[in-house]
């Protein structure tokens, strides 16, 4: 049986993201021993993970490089990373913003090079990956990669390259924009006369009940939601208020419109 995992992962950099993959990755069966992380503070990744704090001089046979920094990162690895990838090197970028043309263009050595958008709950499984590859990657070095992805969570195909400013918007940002609903629902509680950590606890179990309810059911959220709201009742009259013009899908609308039109200004800071 073939396995998902490459023969050997290597990591440049591994914060908040990749870290959260690297993590997921493990407790689903990749072996330690085969990840090396480059991390310049040299402070230890996860159990039985090499960490190095310079560019390897090679890089093992049957490597696979993840680039899990900082789009503004990029340009102090690349002269160092360049010359150690060949043509049997898969290259794949978690970095917002920067497009597979840039990608190329640090990296003429790599032949398969494969944009992915992960989100913070990979770490659980229940993340979110999308996924671009030019045509010039392999089809075979894509579904390698998308095995991969497979434990994280939902593998989602992009077409389109223009489109992945708009996707990360939405899936690579959109934990943040729901940790921050339920901030301000417990905060609405909290100014109308709740007990702090009582209108915490009610916040987040309403939410993580009401996410999985969605996934599980066979009805739109639209409509579980109109099955919330009694006519005549209480839920209604809260519905109004985000329902209204200028209310909760106006709001989403500019933010994921704000956030997908920073992914564009940061290709062009390159
Ligand atoms: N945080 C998130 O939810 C998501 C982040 N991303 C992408 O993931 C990438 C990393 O973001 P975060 O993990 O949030 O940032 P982070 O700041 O937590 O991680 C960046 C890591 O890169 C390391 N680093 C910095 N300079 C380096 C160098 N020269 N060589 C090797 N490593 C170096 C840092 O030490 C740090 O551990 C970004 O490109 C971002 O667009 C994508 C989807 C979601
Ligand atoms: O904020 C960012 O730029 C990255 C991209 C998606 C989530 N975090």
């Amino acid at each position: 049986m073939t396995s998902r995992w490459p023969e050997h992962l290597f990591l440049v950099g591994c914060g908040n993201m990749a870290g959260a993959m690297l993590q997921r990755w493990i407790s689903c069966g990749l072996d330690p021993a085969r990840i090396t992380v480059l991390r310049p503070s040299g402070r230890p990744a996860a159990d039985g993970v090499a960490v190095v704090k310079t560019m390897p001089a090679h890089l093992p046979v049957g490597t696979t490089v993840m680039l899990g920094l900082k789009p503004q990162q990029l340009a102090d690895v690349a002269p160092a990373l360049s010359p150690v990838l060949n043509h049997q090197t898969p290259l794949l970028s978690i970095l917002a913003g920067t497009t597979i043309a840039q990608l190329r263009a640090l990296f003429p050595g790599a032949a398969d090079v494969v944009r992915i958008m992960p989100n913070t709950p990979v770490r659980t499984g229940q993340g979110v990956c999308a996924l671009y590859a030019d045509s010039q990657t392999s089809p075979d070095t894509l579904a390698k990669v998308a095995d991969m992805l497979a434990p994280l969570g939902l593998v989602e195909p992009i077409a389109d390259e223009t489109q992945f400013n708009l996707v990360t918007a939405l899936s690579g940002c959109g934990p943040a924009y729901l940790f921050r609903f339920i901030d301000a629902l417990a905060t609405a509680g909290k100014a109308l006369g709740l007990e702090a950590a009582q209108a915490d606890r009610l916040a987040l179990a309403t939410v993580s009940g009401a996410a999985v309810l969605a996934v599980e059911a066979q009805e739109s959220a639209a409509v579980l939601a109109d099955r919330v709201a009694s006519p005549g009742g209480m839920t209604r009259k809260g519905m109004d208020v985000l329902d209204r013009p200028n209310g909760l899908a106006q709001l989403m609308t500019e933010t994921i419109r704000a956030a997908r039109d920073r992914g564009a200004e940061m290709a062009a800071l390159k």
